[in-house]
C-alpha cells in the first residue's frame, strides 16, 4: 500500500498475504508505524489499495463491505451525540447488514445488556465515561449484525480496569455472534488474552513477520488465563519478536 502525497510517497505495506477464516479472532501486532492501521483501513474499504487485492467473503472489495463494521480508538467521535445510547444502538439495527428478526426494543435491550449498559440506555454520549462510550460503540456495531468486526486500538484510550471489562465484553460478544474479529493492538498481553491467532507485522511493513496460533483455552478469565504457562510463553515469544 502506497500513500501518495503531493510531495512524497510512503509505502506502508508490501508483500502482504494474509488469509483469515470465518469466525476467527485474529490480533494484529507490531512496531509503531509497521502498518497495522493501514491494514485495517484497507480491510474496512475506507482506503483503496494501491496494489493487490482484498477479498471479503470471497468478493473483491471496492468500498466498505456491507458485512463489516469498525470500532476505532476515538470513541468520542464514533457515536451520534444527538442520540441516546439506546438511540445509537437502534441506529445500528436500522442499518444492519441483514434485517434483524424480532422486536427492535428487545434487541436494543439485548445489546445494551451484552455490553453492560442496560442502566444507561437513556443517557447521551457526553454523559458517559470513555469506557462506557466505547461499550456503546461496540453495542451499536454488534447491533448491525456484522460478519466481520474490525477494531483498531479500540481499547487504548480507556483506563486499565475499563479496558479489562471491554476485553471481556468483546469476548462474550464474539462467542455469542460468531463474528470474525480482526483486532489491532500494540499491547501483546491484550493480543494473547483475546485472540486465537496473533499476526506480527514486519517493522518496516514487509508483510507478515510471524503468524502464531495461540489457542488458549476458552472461556478466558482475566486472572487465571494470564497465569497460564502457555499465556506466558506466547507473551514472551511475541515480545521478543516485536522488540527485536
Ligand atoms: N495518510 C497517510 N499518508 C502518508 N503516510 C501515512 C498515512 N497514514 C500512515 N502513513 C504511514 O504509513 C506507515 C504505517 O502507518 P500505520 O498508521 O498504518 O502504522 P501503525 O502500525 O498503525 O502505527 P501505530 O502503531 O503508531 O498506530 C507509517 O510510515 C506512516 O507514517
Amino acid at each position: 500500500m502506497t500513500y501518495r502525497g503531493r510531495r512524497r510517497e510512503v509505502t506502508a505495506l508490501r508483500d502482504l498475504s494474509l488469509r483469515i477464516g470465518a469466525g476467527e479472532f485474529v490480533a494484529v501486532v507490531g512496531r509503531s508505524g509497521c502498518g497495522k492501521s493501514t491494514l485495517l483501513r484497507l480491510l474496512s474499504g475506507l482506503l483503496p489499495a494501491s496494489a493487490g487485492e482484498i477479498r471479503v467473503a470471497g468478493e473483491p472489495i471496492d468500498g466498505p463491505p456491507r458485512q463489516a463494521r469498525c470500532v476505532f480508538q476515538d470513541y468520542a467521535q464514533s457515536l451520534l451525540p444527538w442520540k441516546t445510547v439506546a438511540g445509537n444502538v437502534r441506529f445500528g439495527l436500522r442499518h444492519a447488514y441483514a434485517a434483524p428478526a424480532g422486536d427492535h426494543d428487545a434487541l436494543v435491550a439485548h445489546y445494551l445488556d451484552l455490553v453492560g449498559l442496560g442502566h444507561a440506555a437513556d443517557r447521551y454520549p457526553w454523559e458517559l465515561s470513555g469506557g462506557m462510550q466505547q461499550r456503546a460503540a461496540i453495542a451499536r456495531a454488534l447491533a448491525a449484525g456484522p460478519r466481520l468486526l474490525l477494531m483498531d486500538e479500540a481499547f487504548s484510550g480507556v483506563d486499565a480496569l475499563s479496558r479489562a471489562t471491554l476485553q471481556d465484553v468483546i469476548l462474550r460478544a464474539w462467542a455469542e455472534a460468531g463474528v470474525t474479529v480482526v483486532f489491532v493492538t500494540h499491547d501483546i498481553d491484550e493480543a494473547v488474552y483475546l485472540a486465537d491467532r496473533v499476526v506480527v507485522l514486519h517493522p518496516e511493513g514487509h508483510g507478515v513477520l510471524a503468524d502464531v496460533r495461540t489457542d488458549l483455552p476458552r472461556p478466558r478469565e482475566q486472572v487465571t488465563t494470564r497465569e497460564l504457562p502457555d499465556f506466558l510463553r506466547h507473551r514472551r515469544d511475541l515480545l521478543n519478536l516485536v522488540l527485536d
